[in-house]
């Protein structure tokens, strides 16, 4: 068994982290592997989903500590760990026009729970904890923490579990937003399916557009917004999946959508 999968199947595309043994604990090999996986889900057009999971009851434990003792440690070589490697993969994930949920299986540590926090929806099984852990050992989240959980979960929640490195469970996650949803640990793997194939089912370029809309607007003022989002209507409009959906609507029955 690999210790990173991807595969497409009824439009979605899954990466699953697979060395449960070590927590699914990322190597630099894998790193390469995902920012490669998200940006092929990118440019693959039977890809209308993607989603984000582990094997075993570890989401993702972070760097794989145990491949960096080898490592040369100079300033330039952290930075270039950073830099060529993990933030690869925050950088595919910006890119990606499609719905990239995570389905957190379990605890999520220091880059693991930074991994999730770049995904646009999370859905958290009920054993699942989540732990900005750097400041344990004097280090700041070297993966993008300092910018995704702020906008996840605001200012001042982001900078107590910064500082503090505390442990937040499934429901405390659900409270402050971190995660959309809690559900049993057995029942995240049908809920974050059935979830995948109910995004998959709408319209495409409209899901893509909200999205890039979303995202755009994080960092507009209203009026760019405003404009932005007209001319994404023009372009929603002009697509034969809104006929098909309007025509659906009035023959009260689903879509069908061919993302064109
Ligand atoms: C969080 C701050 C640490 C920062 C140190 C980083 C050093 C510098 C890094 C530079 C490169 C940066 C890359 C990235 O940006 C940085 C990170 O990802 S930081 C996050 C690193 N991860 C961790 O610190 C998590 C460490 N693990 C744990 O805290 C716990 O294992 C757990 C995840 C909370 C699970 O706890 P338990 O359920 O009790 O399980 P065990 O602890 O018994 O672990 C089982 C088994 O898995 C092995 N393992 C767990 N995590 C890792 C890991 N990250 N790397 C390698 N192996 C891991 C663990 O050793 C056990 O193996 P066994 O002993 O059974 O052989």
């Amino acid at each position: 068994m690999a210790d990173f999968e991807y595969h497409v199947s009824d439009h979605v595309a899954t990466i699953r982290l697979n060395r449960p043994e070590r927590k699914n604990a990322f190597t630099l090999d894998m790193v390469d592997q995902w920012a490669e996986a998200l940006r092929s889900a990118e440019a693959d057009p039977e890809v209308r989903v993607v989603v984000l999971t582990g094997t075993g009851d570890a989401f993702c434990a972070g760097v794989d500590l145990s491949k960096l003792a080898d490592r040369e440690r100079t300033p330039l070589a952290e930075r270039e760990l950073l830099t060529k490697k993990v933030h690869q993969v925050a950088y595919a994930a910006e890119a990606l026009s499609k719905p990239y949920l995570a389905a957190v299986n379990g605890v999520a540590v220091g880059a693991g729970m930074d991994m999730a926090l770049m995904a646009d929806i999370r859905i958290a099984a009920a054993s699942a904890r989540f732990s900005e852990g750097y400041i344990r050992v004097g280090l700041v989240p070297g993966d993008g923490g300092c910018f995704f959980l702020p906008r996840v979960v605001g200012t001042a929640t982001a900078l107590r579990l910064l500082w503090t490195g505390e442990f937040v469970g499934a429901q405390d996650a659900l409270a402050m937003g971190l995660v959309s949803e809690v559900c049993p640990d057995d029942a995240l793997e049908q809920r974050i399916t059935d979830f995948a194939a109910l995004l998959a089912g709408q319209p495409p370029v409209a899901v893509q557009l909200i999205k890039r809309a979303v995202r755009l607007g994080e960092r507009q003022d209203l009026r760019t917004a405003l404009d932005l989002i007209a001319s994404h209507q023009a372009v929603a409009t002009s697509t034969a999946d809104s006929r098909e959906a309007m025509t659906a609507f009035q023959e009260r029955r689903p879509g069908v959508y061919t993302g064109r």
